[in-house]
């Protein structure tokens, strides 16, 4: 078995003060309790918008979730909910709560408030994540994955840099994780968007198990660090060019990397995923061998020969990364607008 992962005395105060914060809720939460601030984002089947819980004053994080289902089915949801409540650690976003609002017959997911977003918008505008930044990622979404999979027996199932937040104090947090089987059912063929983080063996239909996660880390990792999606990979002129543009003071949001081609289209894309080379870090000088080396393992295409968590937890990346002394939160305050 893989022995429980410790965590730091300052994580656990962390966590006892979102214990504390969750008690103050009390009672069943309902529509009415709330007050929309503005929306943080969409996908996955909803919308989320950041609240404020009046009688106690907390800010969160509240998810709708839009489904067109039969009562029963919608019961068995919320049960199986529930168990986001157990789901306690610090690379997990924190769950205050669920309930049905009859009014708008959607499903409401109350969570703790990530003040930095997720990293698909932190990487729209920063143009590339730093690989010291990406270290500290990586070593939150192993201990997140493997919180998940010991812990708590469930897989992530949509590992990507939009379900990763971030907040000012340097936390790194996951989010979106398939915690109920019959909302996995139901959102199944909702397949949208034109990318896929889904591994060859997943495409393939073949069973979902840890290493599919291992793939879709390797593949938003690379994302990350070169600044857009890596397959088709990119030509190394679009690369360069894409390397000289950072984020600089004042600057605005800087506009999505240019990739002169047009977006595959998604049978295509999947197509090569399935049949073709797995992306790599491209071998130019600002990436560290063991970076490349990290991610080359999380990308191999056949599951059995792909790293596992343990495997990566050995890694000379993740040692590197894990003791690396790397500021977060100045990285997280950087990137949020000081215009809005
Ligand atoms: O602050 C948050 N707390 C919890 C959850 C959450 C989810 C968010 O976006 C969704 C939509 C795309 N993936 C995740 C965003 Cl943007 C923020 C939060």
């Amino acid at each position: 078995a893989v022995e429980e992962a410790e965590i730091t005395s300052d994580q656990r105060a962390r966590m006892n003060e979102f214990f504390n914060q969750k008690a103050l809720l009390g009672s069943e939460m309902s529509d009415e309790d709330f007050e929309k601030i503005h929306e943080l984002g969409a996908g996955n089947g909803g919308v989320v918008s950041k609240v404020r819980h009046l009688k106690s004053g907390i800010i969160m994080a509240r998810k709708l979730i839009r489904l067109e289902i039969k009562p029963t089915i919608r019961y068995r949801i919320m049960q199986e909910l529930t168990v986001l409540h157990k789901c306690n650690s610090p690379y997990i976003v924190g769950f205050y709560g669920t309930f049905f609002s009859p009014t708008v017959g959607e499903i409401s997911l109350c969570m703790e408030y990530m003040d930095g977003g997720s990293l698909d918008l932190i990487l729209k505008k920063v143009g590339r994540i730093p690989e010291p930044i990406l270290g500290k990622i990586t070593v939150a979404v192993l201990e997140g994955l493997k919180y998940l999979r010991y812990q708590q027996q469930v897989l992530h199932r949509d590992v990507k840099p939009s379900n990763l937040l971030v907040n000012t104090r340097g936390e790194i947090k996951m989010c979106d994780f398939g915690v109920s089987g019959e909302l996995i059912n139901s959102k199944a063929n909702t397949f949208v968007g034109t990318r896929s983080y889904m591994s060859p063996e997943r495409l393939l239909g073949t069973r979902y198990n840890i290493r599919s996660d291992i793939w879709s880390l390797g593949l938003s990792l690379i994302e990350m660090a070169i600044g857009q999606y890596p397959i088709p990979p990119p030509d190394p002129a679009t690369l360069r060019e894409n390397k000289d543009k950072t984020l600089t003071a004042g600057d605005t949001a800087v506009e999505d990397n240019a990739d002169p081609r047009p977006p595959m289209a998604i049978f295509e894309l999947l197509n090569y995923i399935v049949n073709e080379n797995p992306p790599s870090l491209p071998a130019d000088d600002c990436f560290s061998e063991p970076f490349r080396d990290f991610v080359s393992k999380c990308l191999i295409k056949d599951p059995q020969s792909r790293s596992d968590i343990a495997d990566l937890e050995a890694h000379e990346f993740y040692i590197i990364s894990r003791n690396s002394d790397v500021d977060m939160a100045e990285f997280v305050k950087g990137t949020i607008n000081s215009n809005c």
